[in-house]
C-alpha cells in the first residue's frame, strides 16, 4: 500500500511537523499533509501492527491537526481523521454494523489536563464550576477492542472495531474466549437486547510463556502482547484463538434495550452500577476497590490515575493508561459524543514507552575490566519523561542480530526502571544510504601507542582490550598485577579481586598490600583460616623479585621479558624516574615503543606515589639475587652442555635441579633436539627418554648419577 521511499518520506515529514518546523506552511497546506501523515500511521498501527511513531508523537501529530481545525473550521473535511476513528478493516471477515458507533477516546497526560477537562465538561452540562461531579476511572486495556451483542440472553454476535461504524464479524472466535459468556442473565435487568465493549487482551506471562514456548520450538516470536491480542482475534480458525489464552475485560454498555426497543440502560444509573450488574452477570469487568474507583472529584481521580502509573508494571496486563469517565449515566448521556470521541470520557496516557530515532553513530565505551561497549548515539528523543540521545548496545552480537545500521530509524523501549534499549531497526523506512557498523578489531579507546588487537574468550560476548591503559581499567590492571604471570599470589583469583574491588577495598594495586583481613575473615566462603592464607600469600609475594612488580605495574607493551632487563639495571625502582628514553634503548633487546611507555609512566607523579606506598608497605622495590645475571659460570662438570630434565624427581625439585644445572655452567633448554647433550631422567620419563635414546647423541643421566655429578 505505502513505498519504502513513500514511507521514509512521510516519517520524516511528521518528525519535522513535531519539531515544529513545518508551522510556517499556510493551513490550506498544512492540514491535507497532516491528514496523510496521520492515514499512513493509523495504518501502521491498526492494519500494520507495526507503528512507526510513539503513541505520544502520533497524539502530538493528531492534537496539530485538531488544533489548526478548530481555529479554519472551514478548512475541515468530512474524512479529515478528526473525524472518524482510525479503521483497523482488513476485508479478511464479513463487516457488520455496530449497533452503536464504537469511538476513540481524547487524551490527557496530567493532573492539568485533567482539570481542563472537567472544566469542559461542566461547562457543556451548564454546571457551575465548584459544583459536585463524580468520575469513575479504570485500567485502559492496551489489546483489541471488541463488541459483543446478546439477544434474549444468548450472545449472538462479536465484532471488532473496524472503522467504528464497520466492525468485522469474528464471533466464532469470540466464543473460544474463555472469559466471554455465551449466554448471561439480562432479562434479569429487563435487557433484551445489548452490545458491550470490551477489549481483549492476554496477560504478559501467558504471553512470555508463549514466547518461550516459540523460541524451544524454534518458531518467530510474537511481537508483543497487544499484537498477540488483535492478531489472535482474527485467526482463520477458532482452534487457533483459543491457544492465545486470550481474555475479555468488558468496560461498558455500548448499548441496551428492552423488549419493546425503549433503552434500559440509562436506568441502570451510574457506568459503576452498570459494571457491577455486568460482574454479577458473569462478566470479567474491572474490579471495584482495584482496578476501578469511584472519584468524587477529578482530584481524587487523578491521584487514582497517578497512582497506576507506578503500577503499571507489576500489573499482570498491558495498560496505557486509564480512562476517566462521568459516573452518572444521564450526564453522559446529555454532554453526548463527537464524531471522534465520547464528551464525557477521556484517556489518561501513561509516558510512553517507546519512541523512535535516528541511529547516528556507535561509539565505544571500555568498561572496568576492559569489556568494549558499544554505545548508540541518537537523534536526542523523549522517552517515558527523560530526553535519550545515548543507548547501550551491548555487545557486537546485539548488533549483529539485530541487523542495526548506522541512519537507520530505530525504535527505543524503556519500560519500567529497565535501560533503555533498541528494540529494531524500522527496515521499512531505509532508503539504502544506511551504512554498516564496523566493530573495532583493536582498542578504540586507546589510541597511543601501538593498537591492540581486542580478545574475545570462548562462551563470552564480550571483546575486551587486554592490556588498555586508559579510563577506568584498574580492576583490570589489579587482576593482572596478582596473577600468575606477575605478583603470583597464590589463591588471590580474578573473582577474589572483583569482589574485593565491588565491596571498595581496592582501588588500585597499592591496596592488595592492605587488604582488611578481620573483614575478609567474616565474607561468605572465607573465615579466618582462609583470610590467613591469603595475607601469608600477600606477605611472600612483598619478597617477589623487582622484575615481577614492574611487570606487575601494567605499562603498555612492557613484558615479561622488559621487565627483567630493566630489573638488572637499577638498584630501586624510583631510579627509573630519572631515566631518559635513550638510558633504556642503552639495554640491549629494549625498543623505543618501551622506552617511551615507561618514561611516560614515570613521569607521572601518581605513579611514583603508588611506589612509594607499596614500598612502605613492604613490597620489595630493589633487584634480588633472581633479578641480578647470572654471573657467566667458567668452572663445573657442565660447562658449555646443554641440558634437559625429565620424569619425576625424587630428591630435588625440578626448579632446584635446574638451578644446580645452571650453577654447573649448563645451559637449560626445553626440547630434546639435536643440540641437546644431556638429559637426566627422573620416574616414569615419556617421549622425551625415547626421543633421546633414538637419537643416540644423547648422554642420559640418572637422578642419583647426575647429583654425583654435581
Ligand atoms: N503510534 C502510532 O502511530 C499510532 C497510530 C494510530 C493510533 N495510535 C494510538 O491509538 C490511539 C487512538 O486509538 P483508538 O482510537 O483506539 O483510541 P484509544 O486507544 O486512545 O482509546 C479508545 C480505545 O480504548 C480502548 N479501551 C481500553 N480500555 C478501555 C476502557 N476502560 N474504557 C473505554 N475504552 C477502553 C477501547 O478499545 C477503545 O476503542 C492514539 O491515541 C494512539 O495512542 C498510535
Ligand atoms: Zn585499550
Amino acid at each position: 500500500m505505502y513505498g519504502q521511499e513513500q514511507q521514509r518520506q512521510y516519517y520524516t515529514r511528521s518528525k519535522a511537523y513535531l519539531a515544529g518546523a513545518a508551522t510556517s506552511l499556510p493551513p490550506e497546506e498544512q492540514l491535507p499533509e497532516l491528514r496523510t501523515l496521520l492515514r499512513y500511521h493509523e495504518w501502521r498501527y491498526y492494519v500494520q501492527n507495526d507503528p512507526v511513531l510513539s503513541d505520544y508523537d502520533y497524539d502530538q501529530l493528531y492534537k496539530q491537526l485538531e488544533a489548526l481545525e478548530a481555529t479554519h473550521p472551514a478548512l475541515i473535511t468530512p474524512d479529515s481523521p478528526s473525524q472518524r476513528v482510525g479503521s483497523d478493516l482488513t476485508g479478511d471477515f464479513e463487516s457488520v454494523p455496530h449497533l452503536v458507533p464504537m469511538l476513540s477516546l481524547g487524551n490527557s497526560y496530567n493532573a492539568e489536563d485533567l482539570a481542563e477537562f472537567n472544566r469542559q465538561v461542566k461547562r457543556m452540562l451548564n454546571m457551575e464550576e465548584d459544583a459536585a461531579l463524580a468520575y469513575a476511572v479504570e485500567p485502559k486495556f492496551d489489546g483489541g477492542s471488541i463488541a459483543l451483542v446478546y439477544e434474549n440472553d444468548q450472545l449472538v454476535r462479536a465484532a471488532t472495531r473496524g472503522n467504528g461504524v464497520l466492525g468485522e464479524e469474528i464471533t466464532h472466535n469470540a466464543r473460544v474466549i474463555r472469559s466471554v459468556p455465551l449466554s448471561a442473565a439480562f432479562s434479569r435487568y429487563g435487557l433484551h437486547r445489548v452490545e458491550l465493549r470490551g477489549e481483549v487482551i492476554i496477560r504478559k506471562d501467558r504471553f512470555e510463556e508463549m514466547n518461550a514456548q516459540r523460541a524451544a520450538a524454534g518458531l518467530t516470536l510474537y511481537a508483543n502482547p497487544r499484537n498477540t491480542a488483535t492478531g489472535g482475534l482474527r485467526m482463520k480458525s477458532p482452534t487457533e484463538v483459543a491457544d492465545r489464552n486470550l481474555e475479555a475485560f468488558i468496560y461498558s454498555f455500548g448499548y441496551g434495550t428492552d423488549a419493546e426497543g425503549n433503552d434500559a440502560v440509562q436506568a441502570l444509573g451510574t457506568h459503576t452500577h452498570a459494571l457491577d450488574v455486568l460482574t454479577e452477570l458473569g462478566f470479567k469487568v474491572p474490579a471495584t476497590g482495584y482496578e476501578r474507583t469511584e472519584a468524587a472529584d477529578i482530584a481524587t481521580a487523578a491521584a487514582f490515575c497517578a497512582k497506576w502509573e507506578t503500577e503499571r508494571e507489576a500489573y499482570p496486563y498491558e495498560i496505557d493508561g486509564m480512562v476517566v469517565k462521568v459516573d452518572d449515566l444521564a450526564l453522559q448521556e446529555r454532554a453526548g459524543y463527537t464524531s471522534h470521541h465520547p464528551r464525557w470520557a477521556i484517556a489518561f496516557k501513561f509516558a510512553a514507552r517507546q519512541a523512535t530515532t535516528t541511529l547516528l553513530n556507535v561509539e565505544y565505551q571500555v568498561g572496568k575490566i576492559g569489556t568494549i561497549t558499544p554505545v548508540a548515539k541518537t537523534e536526542p528523543v523523549a522517552l517515558a519523561g527523560v530526553m535519550i540521545s545515548s543507548v547501550s548496545l551491548h555487545n557486537e552480537d546485539f548488533i549483529r542480530e539485530k541487523d542495526l545500521r548506522l541512519g537507520d530509524k530505530v525504535l527505543l523501549e524503556r519500560a519500567g526502571d529497565v535501560i533503555p534499549y533498541i528494540v529494531k531497526p524500522l527496515i521499512d523506512l531505509r532508503d539504502g544510504s544506511e551504512q554498516a557498523i564496523v566493530w573495532p578489531i583493536t582498542c578504540p579507546v586507546n589510541q597511543t601507542g601501538e593498537p591492540v588487537p581486542l580478545v574475545r574468550q570462548e562462551g563470552e560476548a564480550a571483546w575486551r582490550c587486554p592490556v588498555c591503559v586508559c579510563g577506568a581499567q584498574n580492576l583490570q590492571r589489579i587482576t593482572f598485577h596478582v596473577s600468575k604471570a606477575a605478583m603470583d599470589i597464590d589463591g588471590m583469583g580474578q573473582r577474589y579481586v572483583e569482589q574485593f574491588y565491588a565491596l571498595g577495598w581496592l582501588h588500585t594495586v597499592v591496596d592488595v598490600y592492605r587488604l582488611p583481613y578481620d573483614k575478609i575473615a567474616l565474607l561468605e566462603g572465607f573465615g579466618e583460616r582462609s583470610a590467613e592464607n591469603l595475607r601469608r600469600s600477600i606477605d611472600a609475594a612483598k619478597q617477589n623479585p623487582l622484575w615481577r612488580l614492574l611487570y606487575g605495574l601494567s605499562i603498555h607493551h612492557f613484558g615479561k621479558k622488559a621487565s627483567q632487563l630493566v630489573a638488572q639495571h637499577i638498584g630501586h625502582v624510583l631510579d627509573l624516574a630519572d631515566w631518559t628514553e635513550e638510558q633504556f634503548l642503552n639495554i640491549k633487546d629494549i625498543g623505543p615503543t618501551v622506552a617511551t611507555n615507561v618514561t611516560a609512566y614515570f613521569a607521572n607523579p601518581l605513579h611514583l606515589d603508588q611506589l612509594r606506598e607499596l614500598e612502605a608497605l613492604g613490597v620489595n622495590v630493589r633487584p634480588t639475587d633472581e633479578d641480578r645475571p647470572a654471573a657467566e659460570v667458567t668452572e663445573g662438570p657442565f660447562v658449555g652442555k646443554t641440558i634437559l630434565f625429565t620424569g619425576s624427581l625424587q630428591q630435588l625439585s625440578r626448579k632446584e635441579a635446574q638451578e644446580r644445572a645452571k650453577a654447573a655452567g649448563a645451559r637449560i633448554v626445553s626440547a630434546v633436539s639435536g643440540k641437546l647433550d644431556i638429559l637426566v631422567v627422573g620416574e616414569k620419563p615419556g617421549s622425551k627418554l625415547k626421543k633421546a635414546t633414538a637419537l643416540g647423541t644423547v648422554q642420559v643421566l640418572t637422578e642419583a648419577e647426575y647429583l654425583a655429578l654435581v
